[in-house]
């Protein structure tokens, strides 16, 4: 086996017509085909319930502010000095807890289902204010979405992007503060106030504009590695793609379309077979679609009839989303000599029929990207 980068010869225009599309200059024909190579002997099959655990995307947690520490209450002694006067510190305030977005973070699967933040301390003698809690940060992936209730309260689709998910509570006040004109010796204080405490729920949109959308095996992540500089597992089994990942394909004008590569669908998966609907969430939260077919499979349109009626029965209207069908493994002659019949059905201007193996017309879904995400930003403009 050698690697795919040892056979490519630097970075060669393969698809000479279409020069402005970066990623597609560092295309390298074997790249797809060396990857199948990659499936690891004897690995087995997961099962259902364990493909299902690879990728959390969302979450119920609840969070608890710190809570504030209590006031003091004492009277400064001193030698010759007996009535010092009241010298209780007030406590400190209890620590936040803060979701903030960290690109480095993928799945809410390293999110807990409870955090507390930290204590204030109390106050102490001599006027001494208690420390306040430090703020507790949650990381959470990009594009998570915070609900409470049914109520959308956050929406954190920028790196950095942080909501306080509970305040920490106020300090008590020390007897010093209670000290007035009519009142020389206070010993009243006031203790801490609990944290606020909510039950929030953390839900993963997919912040991309092109979700990829296939039975399993169909070339997927071979097509994402192909257009982009995404890397997601190639294999020649079905499921090898867990969790979506994410390809940024970049354009001529500087416009940058995200390309998500979504773990295969099978029959049935609005009834949660398969890796079930987990997915489907992200496909509902894509601008375009891109159905890719494998062509070289037995009546390829069957598979198109397939995924749309899946995506009608888990949301209405998802299947009409702009899209166009993609039939993949056109340098298999098998597939080949099915193209005309999927483009009669479907209709010719749908179909862009490539090979994300060889790179063969690769050129004319990039230029559909580039329509499609027009068509989106312009749309959004508009709005
Ligand atoms: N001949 C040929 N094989 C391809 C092509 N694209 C992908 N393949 C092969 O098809 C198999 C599946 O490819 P993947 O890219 O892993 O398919 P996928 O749709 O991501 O599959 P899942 O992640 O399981 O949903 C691999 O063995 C690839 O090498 C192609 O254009 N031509
Ligand atoms: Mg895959």
């Amino acid at each position: 086996m050698v690697p795919s980068r040892l056979l490519s010869v630097g970075p060669r225009p393969l698809l000479g017509s279409v020069g402005h599309w970066t990623q597609v200059r560092l295309l390298s024909a074997s790249c797809a085909d060396c990857a199948k190579h990659q499936e690891p002997p004897g690995k087995k099959l997961l099962s259902e319930k364990k493909l299902k655990k690879h990728f959390v995307d969302h979450r119920r947690v609840l969070v608890r502010g710190g809570r504030g520490g209590d006031g003091a209450s004492c009277f400064h002694s001193e030698p010759r000095k007996e009535f010092g006067g009241p010298d209780g510190g007030d406590g400190g305030n209890g620590g936040h807890v803060v979701l903030r977005a960290d690109q480095q973070v993928k799945s809410l699967s390293s999110v807990l289902s409870r955090y507390q933040g930290s204590h204030g301390e109390a106050g102490g003698r001599k006027n001494c204010s208690g420390r306040s809690g430090t703020l507790l940060y949650v990381l959470v992936p990009v594009g998570t979405l915070v609900k409470e209730g049914n109520k959308v309260v956050a929406d954190l689709s920028c790196p950095g992007d942080e909501y306080v998910a509970a305040l920490g509570g106020a300090g008590g006040k020390g007897n010093r503060f209670f000290l007035a004109n009519d009142n020389r010796a206070p010993v009243t204080c006031t203790p801490g106030q609990p944290g606020q405490e909510r039950v929030l729920f953390l839900e993963l949109k997919m912040v991309a504009h092109a979700g990829m959308v296939g039975f399993p095996n169909a070339g997927k992540s071979s097509l994402l590695r192909a257009i982009s500089n995404a890397r997601p597992t190639v294999a020649s089994y079905p499921f090898t793609t867990l969790k979506p990942h994410v390809g940024i394909v970049h354009c001529e004008d500087h416009q940058q379309i995200a390309v998500a590569d979504i773990p295969g669908i099978i029959r049935g998966a609005h009834q949660n077979r398969g890796l079930g609907s987990t997915f489907l969430r992200h496909i509902e939260r894509c601008r375009f679609l891109l159905f890719i077919v494998d062509l070289s499979e037995p009546e390829p349109w069957t598979q198109v009839e397939d995924l749309k009626f899946e995506l009608e029965k888990y949301e209405a209207g998802l299947s009409e989303r702009p899209h166009v069908v993609v039939a993949n493994k056109i340098d298999l002659p098998q597939a080949r000599a099915a193209l005309p019949q999927l483009r009669a059905r479907l209709g010719p201007s749908t179909v862009i029929a490539l090979s994300a193996a060889t790179g063969e017309n690769l050129e004319e879904l990039l230029l559909r990207l580039q329509e499609l995400h027009s068509r989106h930003v312009a749309a959004e403009f508009r709005w």
